[in-house]
């Protein structure tokens, strides 16, 4: 990753979120602005090595639910092969968080390493017994919520970063 200034309103978010020392001490350095309109989501997926151990979002505009599964091999090696294993991608869903606007997500050690997250692509979430955090979201179990337009900063502190200039375009 190559550093570049941020602005001066998302400087301010990283710095706010990292002053609460969730980073170990050290300041966010990478910032991603993801804008999902209902009925857009994202696939289940790891974020990788690049951003461990902690990754914070702040949630902005729509609520969503970001649903987190079961990988497939991991599980599969863990249990020895005993038992069922889940395969499909609703028997892998085990547990959801409801994001509330305004809300800050801090997800680490097991939640950011073992499991997948994702958002699904739909348009309105149905509260279940799988929300984890819906009784301190004051959403009651069969509650239908429409999703609207939500923007997400991801907010990370990237270890390795190159401390050097790209240039856009051809230099004259
Ligand atoms: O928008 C979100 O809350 C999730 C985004 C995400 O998982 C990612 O960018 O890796
Ligand atoms: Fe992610």
């Amino acid at each position: 990753m190559v550093l570049e200034k941020l602005p001066a309103w998302l400087q301010a978010c990283a710095d706010k979120v990292s002053s609460l020392g969730v980073f170990g001490g050290k300041m966010a350095n990478h910032v991603l602005v993801n804008e999902y309109r209902p009925g857009e989501g994202i696939m289940p997926h790891e974020d990788g090595p690049l951003y461990f151990p902690t990754v914070t979002t702040i949630n902005l505009g729509s609520h969503t639910l970001l649903d987190f599964y079961h990988p497939i091999s991991r599980r599969q090696q863990s249990e020895g092969g005993e038992g069922p294993i889940p395969q499909t991608e609703d028997q892998r869903h085990f547990l959801s968080f409801l994001l509330k606007p305004r809300s800050l997500l801090v997800l680490r050690e097991d939640m950011y390493c073992r499991y997948l997250h994702g958002i699904r692509p739909v348009a309105e979430d149905t509260v279940t017994e799988k929300v984890a955090n819906a009784g301190m979201c004051d959403a009651e179990l069969g509650d239908s919520l429409q999703r609207g337009t939500r923007v997400s900063l991801t907010i990370r502190h990237v270890p390795k970063v190159l401390k050097t200039s790209i240039f856009l375009g051809r230099r004259k």
